[in-house]
């Protein structure tokens, strides 16, 4: 028998010599700046000792990181899957498909959202009895369940019209965002008949919200709505609450066309007071064990509720991951890249992260480990579970045929009732070794790890046409937050029994190794960076010399490998589709993010090493103010309050004015030629100055209400003088 053709294939990127040739210059350069730092350094009772110090340590941090963050680039591959090969081998043993999607607060993740979400991926191109769609309601909202019931309505009509029209993106309120597409002869009554329907749908739902009850009359269309009035449901305390919504199995539940439907279920795990709820890792396993009893589908695709489907394919895309005869069995999972909707033109708060997508997240991949990044994820049930990877894991599974299961729905919401309660994990292995772990903010990355160290492999797949499109924060505190939160849960992975170095030793490779700590060491990347935003600006006040002058030979390797790092990151960035504004958009975002939430979280870490702090998990929230989307959409910095972050900000950007201030007035009035032996100070500051002009421009120009209050525009001011007057040495 021929073999079979594969159903993926993995191409290395191109120019892979070239790149490695460039690095090792700059890692001589590199080198011989640390040389320089240890041999110039000034003696014991000499100006500028301890500065010195502090620029010799500041330096081998950044030079490790740098090296951590080459290893990410030394094996980019891309995957490409083979749907064609797949439906002519398996049409008709397709495997059971789960979609998870979490939400958690009503407000700050309206219930149109969330229900968008819902329907895009009720409308996958797959056989509709083996696809089954849960939603996780941690904020235990009777809204959100309200808007479930209506978005099962509405997809009998829904979802014969995608599947008709080859609609994408499948969430309604993107689609009808857009420009109706040409190419597809859509009959213009029948769009403007579903658009109609959809508006209904999404008005009731606002209404509702707006009035802030339900309806007896509403109440009476479901039984689920009994859970909500028979006793008291708060977010925070409430039995569990488990409806199915559409019984997939049930040969009657039918869409408009007489086509069958996706299982519906809606579930909020049990919350009480004093039980730990482990956030959305907590819901996630609720999820898997609610869900294994009702469908129990082999492979499960977890969504963020602000993540809709854009590609009717992408199931069976992933499915070319998994069923691969040769290399499926050991894939644990494939991750998606994040990718964003409401992204404006230079992309002011570096949302899209385009190097790190299309780079160095593709880099790690290439060494078999993708990193989990929460949502896009589609992943083999069976790795979830514990289960150490072995030759006949995944093999057979793929195509097992479900049991048939005699249970009515009664009887399924009776039980997993009981599986979504607070005390059924007590000392049970869930969030342990089972399910997504508990304790890290950044559950995502930590189970990844995990699962991989267990002998699974990992894919990452960036397909040209987006599978999924979610929204990006805009404003740069609800960055920040989110920041914050990773930087400090991705840290106190480093920390712990899982650090890469040494749970991962002999069990993923040492490039994957080096790979994930790009971002477990993000906390203290910080500590370099503040010290450079600050140090060297004093200096430059002072008159105390940090870098070699322009006539010594040590000054080549510094400019080489400054303008050389600099390059290539430009080039790098305009290669992976951002634009040169962007490129510096993000520079100015590195730094911001640095000096504040990356910063915060360092310090989180330590004071919860010190057990003064406990794991939170501050939401991002996806809706602002129509105001504040103004000044989003118009690409100008959002603050509006007083905060230490914003503080921090102001304050590095007065320091570095002050000194290039006065810096330029002594060449000006006093010496010249002083500039030979200050020009890199010069440079460094005045970069940052340039950088910081959006932050001059919210302190003394802007008067809106996202610009920078008169209380930091003070404090600012007389920190940085303050700093100034500090004796350096
Ligand atoms: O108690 C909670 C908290 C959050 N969530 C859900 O988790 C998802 C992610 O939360 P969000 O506030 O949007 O965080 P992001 O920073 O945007 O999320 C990224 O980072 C998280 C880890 O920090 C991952 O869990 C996410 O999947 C990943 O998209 C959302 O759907 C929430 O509804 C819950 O279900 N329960
Ligand atoms: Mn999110």
């Amino acid at each position: 028998m021929a073999e079979l053709q594969p159903l993926f294939e993995t191409k290395q990127a191109k120019g892979r010599a070239a790149f490695k040739v460039f690095t090792a210059t700059v890692f001589a350069g590199i080198c011989l700046m640390l040389v320089y730092r240890f041999l110039h350094n000034p003696r014991g009772g000499e100006e500028g000792r301890w500065t010195w110090i502090g620029m010799f340590i500041a330096e081998v941090l950044f030079s490790f990181y740098w090296i951590i963050t080459q290893s990410a680039r030394w094996n980019v591959t891309h995957n490409f899957p083979f749907i064609q090969r797949l439906s002519q081998r398996y049409e008709h043993k397709l495997p059971g498909v789960d979609v998870f999607v979490c939400t958690a607060d009503p407000i700050m993740e309206p219930p149109t959202l969330v229900v968008n979400t819902v329907l895009s991926v009720m409308s996958f191109n797959y056989p509709p009895e083996k696809l089954s769609v849960y939603l996780s309601d941690d904020g235990g909202s009777e809204f959100t369940f309200y808007a479930l019931l209506e978005a099962s309505h509405f997809s009998k009509f829904w979802i014969p019209f995608c599947k008709k029209f080859k609609v994408a993106p499948m969430s309604p309120e993107a689609y009808f965002s857009q420009q109706p597409d040409e190419k597809n002869v859509i009959q213009v009554e029948e769009w403007l008949a579903i658009k109609k329907k959809y508006e209904d749908m999404k008005h009731r739902i606002e209404s509702i919200m707006a009035k802030g009850s339900i309806s007896e009359e509403v109440r009476s269309q479901h039984k689920g709505f009994s859970e909500w009035y028979n006793s008291e449901v708060t977010k925070q305390n409430h039995q569990s609450i488990v409806q199915i919504i559409i019984d997939g199995k049930d040969t009657n539940a039918v869409d408009k066309e007489g086509s069958r439907l996706p299982t519906l279920v809606y579930m909020a795990r049990e919350k009480r007071p004093g039980w730990p709820h482990n956030f959305k890792a907590g819901a996630m396993n609720a999820l898997i064990r609610v869900s294994s009893e009702i469908s129990n589908g082999t492979i499960i695709l977890n969504l963020d509720c602000d993540m809709y489907a854009n590609n009717p394919d992408a199931v069976r895309e992933a499915l070319c991951f998994f069923m691969d005869e040769k290399r499926g069995p050991e894939i644990a999972f494939m991750q998606h890249p994040q990718s964003y909707n409401n992204i404006t033109k230079y992309d002011l708060y570096s949302n899209c992260a385009h190097v790190v997508h299309q780079v160095e997240l593709a880099g790690i991949g290439g060494y078999d480990a993708a990193l989990y990044c929460g949502t896009g994820r589609f992943h083999r049930r069976e790795s979830l579970s514990g289960a150490k990877y072995s030759k006949d894991c995944g093999e057979h599974k793929n195509l097992e045929a479900k049991e048939i299961d005699e249970r009515t729905v009664d009887e399924l919401e009776k039980t997993s009732k009981i599986l979504a309660s607070c005390s059924y994990e007590k000392d049970t292995a869930w969030g342990k070794e089972m399910g997504l772990l508990y304790g890290c903010p950044v559950e995502d990355i930590v189970t990844g790890l995990a699962v991989q160290c267990r002998g699974w492999k990992s894919m990452y797949y960036n397909p040209d046409r987006r599978a999924f499109i979610g929204v990006a924060p805009s404003t740069l505190v609800i960055q920040l937050v989110q920041f914050k939160r990773w930087s400090e849960g991705l840290f106190q992975i480093f920390f712990s029994k899982y650090c890469p170095f040494i749970y991962g030793n002999g069990k993923i490779k040492v490039g994957a190794q080096m790979g994930y700590c790009v971002y477990l060491l993000w906390a203290p990347v910080s500590l370099p960076t503040l010290y450079y935003m600050i140090v060297p600006p004093l200096c430059l006040l002072h008159g105390i010399s940090l870098f070699p002058k322009v006539s010594s030979p040590w000054f080549i390797p510094f400019a080489y490998v400054f303008i050389a790092r600099n390059l290539y990151s430009i080039i790098e960035a305009l290669n992976c589709d951002s634009t040169l504004k962007g490129w510096w958009n993000l520079q100015r975002m590195l730094v911001i993010r640095r000096t504040t939430a990356l910063f915060f979280g360092f310090v989180d870490v330590i004071l919860k090493q010190l057990g003064l702090s406990q794991t939170a998990f501050a939401l991002t929230a996806k809706v602002v103010t129509e105001d504040v989307l103004k000044r989003y959409e118009q690409e100008v910095m959002e603050f509006g309050s007083s905060s230490l972050m914003f503080t921090i900000i102001a304050t590095l950007a007065m320091l570095n004015l002050f000194s290039l201030v006065s810096a330029i007035f002594k060449m000006i009035f006093l010496d010249f030629g002083a500039l030979e032996k200050l020009v890199f100070k010069v440079i460094l500051c005045g970069l940052t100055v340039l950088l910081n002009f959006p932050i001059y421009e919210a302190l003394f120009i802007r008067k809106d209400k996202g610009s920078l209050p008169f209380s930091v525009m003070f404090k600012s001011i007389a920190i940085a003088s303050l700093a100034c007057l500090i004796p350096v040495n």
